[in-house]
């Protein structure tokens, strides 16, 4: 928890209470269904809670902002933001129904209000949202064409909405095509090594009415 602190030192007591209640909460439900890794278990914070909240280091989103995350397998980086940001709604959808029973006892026992989960791909997925988050589901190309209908008419953003996600490694070829990107290092907000290679993936993208 204090290295959640060391990075976001602004949080209210309630933010506080929910991020310390977080470990429990999957600590229990990871036993009886196995969503996180042994070893990702032992460092929820690095490898998971502080991993999504680089999406609130790159971007502030406004109140009332609707968000959808693609492939949320047991919560991320869906959760920790939704804690992060009280006032915006977040939508959690995965393909796989045994792992949003986690995220919805997760959710349940955090009392997080601004969560829906819905067990669907999300191609079958209709709504407009101001971001599309995510973090390891597919390739680039396939995401955006899932997801490309889905994007709200832009009206608090400064036409950043689109999609943030969180991928690592060399991405200068899966990326190419698409010249509006911004790449940001989460070792530029980070020191822990895991965050080395770790980066967010900014992808604004037009509405499409
Ligand atoms: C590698 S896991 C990542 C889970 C989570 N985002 C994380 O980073 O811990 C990929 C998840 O995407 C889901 N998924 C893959 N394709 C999907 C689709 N078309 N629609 C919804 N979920 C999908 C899988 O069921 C799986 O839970």
């Amino acid at each position: 928890m204090n290295l959640i602190l060391k990075y976001f030192p602004n949080l209210t007591e309630d933010q506080i209470n929910k991020f310390e209640k977080l470990e429990s909460l999957y600590q229990d439900w990871n036993l009886k269904i196995n969503v996180v890794s042994r070893k990702d278990i032992d460092e929820l914070y690095i490898r998971h809670v502080l991993h999504s909240l680089g999406i609130a280091k790159v971007i502030e989103f406004k109140p009332g902002s609707k968000l959808l995350d693609v492939g949320t397998g047991g919560g991320f980086p869906g959760i920790p933001l939704a804690i992060m940001f009280p006032d915006c709604s977040f939508h959690l959808v995965d393909s796989i129904a045994k792992k949003l029973k986690v995220v919805d006892e997760v959710v349940a026992g955090l009392g997080l209000t601004n969560v829906k989960t819905t067990h669907s791909r999300v191609e079958n997925i209709d709504g407009k949202y101001d971001f599309i988050i995510s973090r390891a589901v597919a390739a680039m190309p396939t995401f955006v064409h899932w997801v490309k209908g889905k994007i709200a008419k832009d009206q608090k953003h400064e036409l950043k909405n689109g999609i943030l996600y969180l991928k690592g490694g060399d991405l200068s070829e899966e990326l190419k095509d698409y010249r509006t990107t911004t790449i940001y290092n989460l070792s530029d907000y980070y020191s822990e090594d895991f965050y080395e290679t770790k980066k967010v993936v900014h992808l604004p993208m037009k509405y499409k009415g």
